[in-house]
């Protein structure tokens, strides 16, 4: 099918159409890098009730799409509304990020299956009032955490290894308590199923799930927290009868990056920085792929980030391709490098 002039960029790729560039969003594209963002921030200070104000959040995804005209606009969220939404404590500690309460028994947890429940819906309205003020050649992603990262917090609490890449004590209860943590992925999988439907169905045209703690998983533990997993809320989406495209982001995961590709029915697939190039031309033989900029050359900025940028359309130019960070923007990287990549891959 040919999609017509106004179609967006990334739809065509995730379509399977060929582009004369590769379209161009960010991770965490909205955020403490850009002054506006800390303006608007500063008259919410909790960050749970910024996300949950659908006017403000709204503005917060609005305003890299208003300055830097990107591609795609991601909805301003946070992956921890879910096990906010299914009843368990989360705040956010200044300088330090997320802490979570002890975690309520999972035949306790809050049922998100109608409408995906009250303390999500105003995710769906910050949706709405996005598409309505969006160019329609723009696309709005929406996204959540895949269930085995949410789990790593939910299962982390408030210890002070949350955040830390080796989720120490959730990998220690995913071999210490298998079928716990598997009872808990399963709530995950049907409560983030009908938060993605919800999202979705207020104007959502792609999804993303994060799975950033997919990193330094054995392969069987891979097969079970994120392979498994990931099919179950696949087929659970189609299911409930969502059609647009999912992209799937399994973090620090390279060597099994093909395995997720060809076993994973997401449309195509998000790299990190580490992911070899020639790792990505393999995944892209058989989906599109996004990624996957290291974040610190973009801070870095100077000739080193053009010369990566032109050694990453050299190797996957060619093929369907989303240009991206392999992780999130971070909060020192200059405004003017921003606009440094959008120059060099003619977005801009
Ligand atoms: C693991 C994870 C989280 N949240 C998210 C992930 C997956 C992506 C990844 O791996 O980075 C996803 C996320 N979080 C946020 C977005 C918004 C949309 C966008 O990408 O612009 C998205 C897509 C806003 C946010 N989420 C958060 C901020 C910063 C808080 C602030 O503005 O005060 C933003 C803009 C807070 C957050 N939220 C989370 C952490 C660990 C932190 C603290 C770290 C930090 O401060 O950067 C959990």
């Amino acid at each position: 099918m040919t999609s017509s002039p106004d179609t967006p960029l990334l739809l065509k790729v995730l379509a399977g159409e060929a582009t004369p560039r590769p379209p161009v969003w960010f991770m965490r594209q909205a955020g403490r890098y850009l002054p506006e963002y800390r303006a608007l921030r500063a008259t919410t200070p909790d960050f749970i009730s910024f996300c949950l104000d659908p006017e403000k959040a709204a503005e917060a995804t609005l305003q890299p799409m208003r300055r830097f005209g990107f591609d795609a606009a991601i909805v301003f969220a946070d992956i921890l509304l879910i096990p906010r939404a299914l009843g368990q404590e989360v705040w956010f500690e200044a300088g330090e990020g997320p802490r979570l309460g002890a975690l309520p028994p999972v035949e306790g947890m809050h049922d998100l299956t109608a409408g995906a429940g009250e303390a999500l819906k105003q995710v769906g309205q910050t949706l709405s009032i996005v598409r309505s003020q969006l160019e329609p050649e723009r696309a709005l992603i929406g996204f959540a955490g895949a269930p085995w990262t949410v789990a790593t917090y939910m299962l982390d609490g408030a210890a002070r290894t949350i955040g830390k890449g080796e989720r120490a004590q959730a990998r220690t209860y995913a071999y210490a308590e298998p079928e716990k943590v598997a009872a808990l992925l399963d709530v995950l999988v049907e409560a983030t199923a009908h938060y993605l439907k919800m999202q979705a169905d207020a104007g959502a045209q792609v999804l993303k799930i994060f799975e950033s703690w997919a990193e330094g998983l054995p392969d069987d533990l891979f097969e079970s927290l994120v392979l498994r997993p990931h099919q179950k809320l696949v087929g659970r989406v189609r299911e409930l009868g969502v059609t647009v495209p999912l992209i799937g982001f399994p973090r620090g995961s390279a060597a099994l990056a093909e395995r997720y590709a060809a076993e994973v029915g997401v449309q195509a697939v998000a790299l990190d920085t580490a992911c070899p190039l020639e790792v990505g031309k393999r995944v892209q033989a058989i989906k599109p792929i996004q990624g996957a900029l290291d974040p610190l050359l973009l801070r870095a900025g100077g000739p080193m980030l053009d010369r990566r940028i032109d050694q990453l359309l050299e190797a996957w130019g060619q093929g369907p391709w989303i240009f991206n960070l392999g992780h999130g923007i971070l909060p020192d990287v200059p405004i003017a490098h921003v606009e440094q990549v959008l120059k060099r891959i003619g977005a801009q």
